[in-house]
């Protein structure tokens, strides 16, 4: 497929999503599944750019002054990938498969739009609705934070100490042109290949012998600040897939417990494969058995209970753009309930003098500090400690800069720190 019949093909897709209403991975595989002859590569060059209009959605329909999928991809060409009007008319003139050809107005709006007027929430590209959420945390820099939420996100991976250092990690993904993450001490960057995607690490030996695992760096340093040591009880109440636990139990080096659970089993199966690649020895997963509870015994037991909770996402924006622009209020008020009652349930499980460490992937202060400010209102006998402290103590000097001004709690940005957006608070359990 010539790149015409591509920008063709996202179009269709785009007027799919908008039809459907549906997440775009569904979409752009249905498109793949009715149209056979399009090879890997093109399928990848499809999405890439279905992703980038979705990215910079508010933006493109300010500047070309509509809304329709082909003006989504229309933008996509000229402003996330820098295309001038005319080298976006020759695309749409290279092959009988490619849309219609440039219309007069859209030559001239591709070439003279302006974005420096717009509002906050265009410029950053962003839903309306949130400006004023955004404004609570980001104040006047909130364009510029939405504006980094939209690029695309790096191919992180995390080096388990349980299998090797990063060194030797490096060693074996050299042909990929690894290299270290600025942050993370166990920390790999993988270069995107020019489409967009990452290489497919998961095929490499490395990954299958259990040396690395996909971690973006953020979330990286969100285990490594909950500082579980070798010989705790630790208890991650949202494992889902496992990422955290599995971080968890190489910073324990195999010593003490983890106890894994997850309300939803569909979500916790995959942790009994990842586990035993990555040669995890000190893991219970506790699945939920209907009504039971399964934790009822670790009742006041835990050194550490890890409460990675549900949440928007709108930390992890980077990686799925349409998620952006399909997050309603309800939604977050229903998330924010969710980490209420979860928070209800992890306190029980912290014994005197424990730690129960918050962590979201949403940059709201309605899911982070006021979450946090609702919980300890109800559990007096929890109290804030220094992230500061719990930084120097994880080897992460270099993000003592993305403390909150009290020290009570770490936000990390794609702006400020070149992560996803990660919140982390951890609270001492006094009595
Ligand atoms: C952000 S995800 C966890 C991601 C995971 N920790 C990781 O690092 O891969 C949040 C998880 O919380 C789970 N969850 C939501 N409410 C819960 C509850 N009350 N108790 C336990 N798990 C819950 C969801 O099923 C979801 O898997």
């Amino acid at each position: 497929m010539r790149p015409g019949a591509h920008a063709a093909a996202a179009i269709e897709v785009l007027a799919d999503l908008e039809a459907r209403r549906r997440p775009v991975a569904d979409a752009l595989k249905d498109w793949g599944l009715s149209h056979r002859f399009a090879g890997s590569k093109d399928r990848a060059s499809i999405a890439s750019l279905v992703y980038d209009a979705l990215r910079r959605r508010s933006s493109i329909v300010w500047r070309l002054g509509a809304e329709t999928p082909r003006a989504l991809v229309l933008g996509a060409l000229a402003f996330t990938r820098g295309l001038d009007a005319d080298k976006v008319a020759a695309l749409f003139a290279d092959s009988p498969h490619a849309p219609d050809a440039l219309s007069a107005s859209e030559i001239q709006a591709l070439s003279n739009s302006k974005i420096d007027d717009a509002p906050e929430w265009v410029r950053g590209d962003y839903p309306e609705w949130l400006d004023e959420k955004f404004a609570r945390v980001f104040g006047a820099e909130r364009a510029f934070e939405g504006e980094a939420l939209a690029e695309r996100a790096p191919l992180d991976l995390r080096v388990n100490a349980l299998k090797g250092d990063r060194a030797e990690a490096l060693k074996e993904l050299s042909h990929l042109h690894a290299a270290p993450t600025p942050l993370s001490p166990v920390g790999i960057r993988i270069p995107l290949l020019a489409d967009g995607r990452g290489p497919p690490v998961q095929s490499e030996p490395a990954f299958l012998h259990g040396l690395v695992e996909v971690q973006d760096e953020g979330s990286q340093i969100a285990a490594l600040v909950a500082g579980a040591a070798p010989g705790e009880q630790v208890i991650d109440l949202c494992a889902g897939g496992g990422g955290k636990t599995l971080a968890l139990s190489a910073g324990m080096a195999n010593k003490g417990q983890i106890f894994a659970y997850d309300r939803d089993i569909r979500r916790l199966a995959p942790l009994h494969e990842r586990a035993q690649r990555a040669g995890v020895r000190n893991l219970q997963i506790r699945s939920p058995r209907g009504k039971e509870d399964v934790l009822g015994d670790l009742s006041g037991h835990a050194d550490m209970v890890l409460v990675d909770a549900p949440c928007t996402g709108t930390g992890t924006w980077r990686r799925n753009p349409d998620a952006k622009w399909r997050l309603r209020p309800n939604a977050l008020e229903a998330r924010m309930a969710e980490q209420d009652a979860v928070l209800d349930q992890a306190a029980p499980l912290v014994k005197a003098g424990g730690r129960l460490v918050y962590i979201t992937c949403s940059l709201l202060a309605d899911e982070n500090t006021d979450r946090l400010a609702a919980f300890r209102e109800r559990h007096p006998g929890f109290v804030p400690s220094d992230m500061h402290e719990a930084m120097g103590q994880a080897g992460l000097a270099a993000c003592e800069s993305h403390a909150a001004k009290d020290g009570n709690s770490l936000l990390l940005t794609p702006r400020r720190s070149g992560t996803d957006g990660f919140f982390v608070a951890i609270l001492k359990r006094q009595s």
